[in-house]
């Protein structure tokens, strides 16, 4: 069962089309990634999963259902930018954010401790947002949009500006979310992330959905283009073989080398048999990363 429905989504903005007829299902307790580059569509297509702003055509549907007042109860939304008050304290905070989408009093604070606990840093409850770094504000952030228990969860570049650690730690959660039954509308840059934790995947380009479906699905649709190779000694002659396009030293050792056809795979393992042991030879499949800069004509990071 699908949790989040759009179905053609239009939003305009005088002649400029900002999305234009996406469609996509978020079901119950999945991840799903929207990407695009800058400008895209996909802050615009979050503002109206939202009901900050309404569609000019198609339509979303939530549980079934469309916009109501007990939206705000039902989702929660991590902003790409801080919306948090500076001089506030982190409690009170928290405290007026879980109350507005429906929250007891005591229900927002058990919550609130609840998860202070859960990143680590219960004394923030007393600390004013100002007080903290930037990326313990995110770390709020996140607290603010799931402090209520949403079942829709909107994540706009949510790992941006935290440490390493940090990041596992966030990661971490959207998964224990997901697994609890949350489901996750999910954007960022990082495609590493998204190869991590979203099943299926919207990317945007100029306001247009332009490649769709399961993250293994679309991967199959592109061919293989790219071979490992280790190998206990040098081996020469790789670059010669037809249709390799390019070979790759690599810094930790053996070979990556670049083909325009799967063909050229067996002639390389031919080749480096004959004059060295071969540790290692996988046929790669293309990494999101490389799908995006295909499909978008420009890097991502
Ligand atoms: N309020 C607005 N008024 C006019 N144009 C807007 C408005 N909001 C967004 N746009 C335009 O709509 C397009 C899509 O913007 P949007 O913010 O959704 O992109 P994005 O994919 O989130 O980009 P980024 O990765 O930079 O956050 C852009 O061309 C943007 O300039």
């Amino acid at each position: 069962m699908e949790s989040l429905k759009l179905e053609k989504v239009i939003k305009q903005f005088g002649d400029k089309t900002a999305v234009n007829e996406l469609s996509l299902e978020v079901g119950v307790g999945e991840i799903y990634g929207l990407l695009g580059a800058n400008g895209a569509g996909k802050t615009t297509t979050m503002r109206m999963v939202l009901g900050l702003i309404y569609p000019d055509g198609g339509s979303i549907r939530y549980n079934g259902k469309p916009h109501s007042d007990e939206l705000r109860q039902i989702v929660g939304y991590l902003p790409e930018e801080r919306g948090l008050y500076p001089k506030v304290k982190v409690s009170e905070q928290l405290s007026y954010l879980a109350q507005l989408r429906g929250m007891s009093r005591k229900d927002a604070d058990k919550s609130i401790r609840y998860w202070l606990e859960r990143f680590e840093v219960p004394e923030y409850y007393e600390k004013r947002i100002e007080e903290l770094s930037k990326g313990n504000q995110q770390k709020i952030g996140f607290i603010a949009a799931v402090v209520h228990k949403p079942q829709i969860l909107i994540l706009d570049e949510a790992f941006s500006g935290l440490d390493p650690v940090n990041v596992e730690l966030l990661k971490a959660t959207v998964k224990e979310l997901r697994d609890q039954g949350t489901s996750i509308l999910f954007s960022t840059h990082r495609m590493e992330h998204v190869e991590e934790l979203c099943r299926n995947i919207t990317i945007m380009h100029r306001s247009n959905p332009i490649v769709q479906g399961s993250l293994k699905e679309i991967k199959s649709r592109y061919p293989r283009e790219q071979v490992a190779l280790g190998t206990t000694s040098e081996v020469t002659g790789l670059e010669n073989i037809p249709c390799v396009t390019k070979v790759t030293i690599q810094e930790q050792g053996g070979y990556l080398i670049n083909i325009s056809d799967v063909s050229a795979a067996q002639q390389i393992l031919q080749i480096a048999m004959q004059q060295s042991v071969v540790e290692k030879f996988e046929l790669k499949e293309p990494t999101l990363n490389q799908i995006f800069i295909k499909e978008v004509g420009e890097s991502h990071e």
